[in-house]
């Protein structure tokens, strides 16, 4: 209904949000496997505090308001892992290394984009702080997969790339000279690569399957920034369950505005958009020393469509006058019951597949 919430804002309903809810205590759980333990930040906070606690910003595309409270600038968060930085930073820095934490709640954002007009969703995910070796990137990778499919989520891949490759590479260039580049690079157009510096065009030509593009950076290869990342990627790529299908797009930066040398998106079969993004990043001391860490979060609304078109919905009607006890111990059986509050109340209305007719569960309208 246009009108009744604004752009890019959206109402999660039955059967989708309990379909939502139950992946995340899934993904959640699977992380918790891990030594993840959840922490929760609240909703806003200090805009200032948000925007210094990762490195190449936090606070970025964030709603911001006066608090009337305490007369200071708030910012709604956009994205919670600029939160957990904040806590790693500072109530939990004392804390032994590396630092594992998940999170899940609502983010918003000041814009959706064109390909994700959402400005309202709900994010959830894990950090690792305190490292961004290979081992601690193909560790957070490993458990985004494994708890995705473990929530029922069919068909997860992973397309990976290397956020800082270019101004990497670039190091020494101009500034206007790199932005030429990387926009040439955004929009893959082999032609104004060559014109700047054909040097760059095997990173457009590496995009697409893993294997092959690994290859073929490799051919090009010569040494230094590049040879690392490419050992990293294989590592890291080797970590993961044999068909789980991977790509590499190496100069994608779309969605990666803090990360470091290595970043990843996920995909699910059937979810035209990415259902969560990670890599590597830097947290900011209040001292000034900046610490390491690698991190994912999920967005899971694109692929619940998908999975919500054949929820089992077992529901079991009570008539009035059922025994308190014989519910009590059908919803310990797993049923989920629903009570008749009037006589003329009806399993069609209260949408129950079963009826509770003569001590047995019978099929409703049978
Ligand atoms: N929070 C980032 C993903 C990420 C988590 N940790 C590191 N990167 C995002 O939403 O795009």
């Amino acid at each position: 209904m246009t009108g009744l919430l604004p752009e890019g804002f959206d109402d999660r309903l039955p059967p989708l949000a309990d379909v939502a809810a139950r992946i995340e205590r899934g993904v959640l759980d699977v992380a918790r496997g891990y030594g993840y333990e959840q922490v929760d930040p609240p909703l806003a906070e200090f805009e200032d505090e948000l925007s210094a606690r990762l490195k190449a910003g936090g606070a970025h595309g964030a709603v911001r308001f006066v608090d009337p409270v305490s007369q200071r600038n708030l910012a709604i968060r956009p994205d919670i892992t600029a939160q957990v930085g904040r806590i790693a930073a500072t109530r939990m820095g004392h804390h032994p290394r590396p630092l594992r934490l998940s999170y899940v709640g609502p983010v918003l954002k000041l814009r959706g984009s064109d390909l994700n007009p959402a400005r309202a969703m709900r994010q959830l995910g894990i950090e690792l702080i305190g490292l961004d070796s290979v081992a601690a990137a193909r560790e957070v990778v490993s458990v985004a997969v494994e708890a995705l499919t473990q929530a029922g989520i069919a068909g997860v891949s992973v397309d990976f790339t290397l956020p800082d490759l270019v101004p990497t590479l670039a190091e020494n260039w101009p500034h206007a000279r790199l932005t030429e580049l990387r926009e040439a690079l955004d929009a893959k157009d082999a032609g104004r690569v060559a014109a700047i510096d054909a040097s760059y065009l095997p990173l457009i030509e590496a995009a697409g399957p893993f294997d092959a593009a690994i290859a073929r950076l490799r051919a090009h290869d010569t040494g230094g920034a590049l040879a690392g990342r490419i050992d990293g990627l294989e590592r890291i790529a080797a970590a993961l369950p044999a068909g789980t299908q991977l790509t590499l797009d190496p100069t994608e930066r779309h969605g990666f505005e803090y990360q470091s040398w290595f970043g990843f998106s996920i995909f699910a079969a059937g979810a035209l958009r990415e259902i969560g993004r990670g890599g590597s990043y830097v947290i900011l001391h209040a001292d000034g020393h900046e610490e390491p860490a690698v991190g994912m979060s999920l967005f899971l609304d694109p692929v619940l469509g998908t999975l919500a078109r054949t929820p089992e919905r077992r529901r079991l009607f009570l008539p009035v006058g059922t025994d308190r006890e014989d519910g009590a111990r059908l919803r310990r059986e797993g049923w989920v019951t629903v009570a008749a509050l009037e006589a003329t109340d009806t399993p069609e209305a209260q949408l129950c597949t079963h009826v509770w007719l003569g001590g047995r569960a019978e099929l409703a309208g049978a």
